[in-house]
């Protein structure tokens, strides 16, 4: 059996280190083709492609009838979700909308820039969104509730999802409970890059989209890729990841527990423990195998892929400032900070979609639903890039309004640059040509 990878960044030269910042998918090229063609059959036979990719790729029993979620489906999803799973999503949902009512922008400000002439921003609603919920390795009530919610929020009218077909030819249960529950009440069967080409083109039964958001496997991300020019492909959230950051106030086998959260989303994802104190890596180390013995195989075998591999495992840093510089420059999608003071470690990482406080607020419950959004840009988006939010939903317009008082200054300076930049037509309409056709 592979040992779990451990890193002494003290004897790894600029190239090595340089490799550790690396995700699976860094080189989609392999995806984008093969997901061509999935996409263009898509475009052209519409719900026909839809089913034979279902049957195909998900081994689904889906027709042209069933791809959209029926009335009933979902009624009977709530008979068939138990109780408690249930009140864990109505408790996450509420969560998630207490925190992105307060992060919903104002629907305009106008501010005097200067006498007679005000400036603002208006924020309208996107008209149409589609929501991807993945389901491959896992079921995803959660995505959905972290989708879902803000998108709600914003007023967006017209919301859907698109989420895998099960064998059977149903969906997730609980993924229809969250969408319910959340507010949305379109569900279409197709996953993969099929279901961002439906969302893009529009099929007999798919409503096309402007816009999708959600995470979703490389073959997702790889038809967001090529339909970047038809539908806008929201942020880049691909396999998961996720830094468990800890200093010498912590025992290790709590950092192991919390670096496997993320490990076990798949072979693809990627996690690291970034310590300078080795007593912690050793301790991380020495952990490992316990805590592998109280997780399913399927589990055991996807986070064992991730840390023995090329994208996970043990960083032993030589200092803590080397901690902070190695943390910065990989940019996780999540970043717990496990220290019994982490505030004074906030000031110091700048590079990372999420940062979770603390030994009480490991991964898991960022992601079922604390509040903030756990759709996140991966492979070092959070560079740019931050959580999916109520902003994602809406666009901005800006607003300008001039009064005939305080007109002729903003014309002067224009008629100005008018002439620099060389528009005659820019010049004329701030010019002596505008007065005689202003209102009295
Ligand atoms: N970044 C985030 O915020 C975030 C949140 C949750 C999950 N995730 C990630 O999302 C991903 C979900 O992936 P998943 O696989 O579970 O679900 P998925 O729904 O994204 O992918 C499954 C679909 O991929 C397609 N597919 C599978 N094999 C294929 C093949 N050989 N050819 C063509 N298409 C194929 C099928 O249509 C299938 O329905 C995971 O990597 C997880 O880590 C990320
Ligand atoms: N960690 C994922 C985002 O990378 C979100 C999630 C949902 N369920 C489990 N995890
Ligand atoms: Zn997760």
């Amino acid at each position: 059996m592979a040992d779990v990878s451990f890193h002494d960044l003290s004897l790894l030269d600029d190239a090595a280190r340089a490799r550790l910042l690396k995700r699976s998918e860094a080189d989609l090229t392999s995806f984008v083709e093969r997901a061509r063609p999935i996409v263009e059959a898509v475009r052209s036979e519409g719900d026909a492609a839809l089913v034979r990719f279902g049957r195909e790729l998900d081994k689904a029993d889906v027709t042209a009838a069933t791809l959209k979620v029926s009335e009933a489906e979902f009624d009977a999803a709530f008979e068939a979700v138990a109780p408690e799973v249930v009140e864990a999503i109505r408790f996450g949902i509420e969560n998630i909308r207490v925190f992105h009512e307060e992060q919903k922008p104002e629907a305009m400000w106008l501010k005097e820039i200067r006498p007679g002439g005000f400036a603002g921003d208006r924020f309208t609603p996107i008209r149409s969104v589609a929501l991807y919920v993945p389901r491959g390795k896992g079921a995803f009530p959660s995505v959905t509730m972290m989708t879902a919610v803000p998108a709600v929020v914003a007023g967006v009218p017209e919301l859907s999802i698109v989420t895998p077909p099960t064998p059977d030819g149903s969906v997730d249960a609980a993924t229809l409970v969250a969408a319910r529950l959340a507010g949305v009440g379109t569900v279409y069967k197709c996953g993969g890059a099929q279901a961002v080409a439906a969302v893009a083109y529009g099929t007999e039964t798919v409503k096309p989209a402007l816009k999708i958001v959600g995470p979703g496997s490389p073959w997702v991300v790889a038809a967001k890729r090529l339909l970047a020019g038809v539908i806008d492909p929201g942020l880049p959230a691909g396999p998961s990841e996720a830094i468990i950051f800890a200093d010498g106030s912590v025992h290790g086998g709590l950092a192991a527990l919390d670096l496997l959260v993320e490990a076990e989303h798949g072979p693809d994802s990627s996690a690291y423990l970034v310590t300078h104190e080795r007593r912690v890596a050793e301790e991380a180390l020495a952990a490992l195998p316990d805590h592998w013995a109280r997780m399913t195989e399927q589990r055991v075998d996807f986070s064992r892929a991730v840390l023995c591999g090329p994208h996970g495992g043990v960083v032993l840093t030589p200092s803590l400032e080397e901690s902070y510089r190695f943390v910065n420059d990989y940019a996780p999608e999540h970043l717990e900070i496990l220290s019994t003071d982490p505030f004074a470690h906030l000031g110091r990482i700048t590079e990372a979609a999420e940062i979770l406080m603390g030994p009480h607020t490991p991964v898991t419950i960022g992601n079922f639903g604390l509040g903030p959004n756990a759709v996140l840009p991966t492979s070092r988006w959070a560079r740019t890039y931050g959580p999916l939010s109520v902003t994602d939903f809406v666009k901005r317009s800006s607003i300008g309004y001039v009064t005939a008082g305080g007109y002729e200054t903003f014309a002067r300076h224009a008629r100005t640059l008018a002439t620099y930049e060389g528009f005659s037509s820019h010049y004329n309409a701030v010019s002596e040509m505008r007065a005689p056709y202003l209102p009295k």
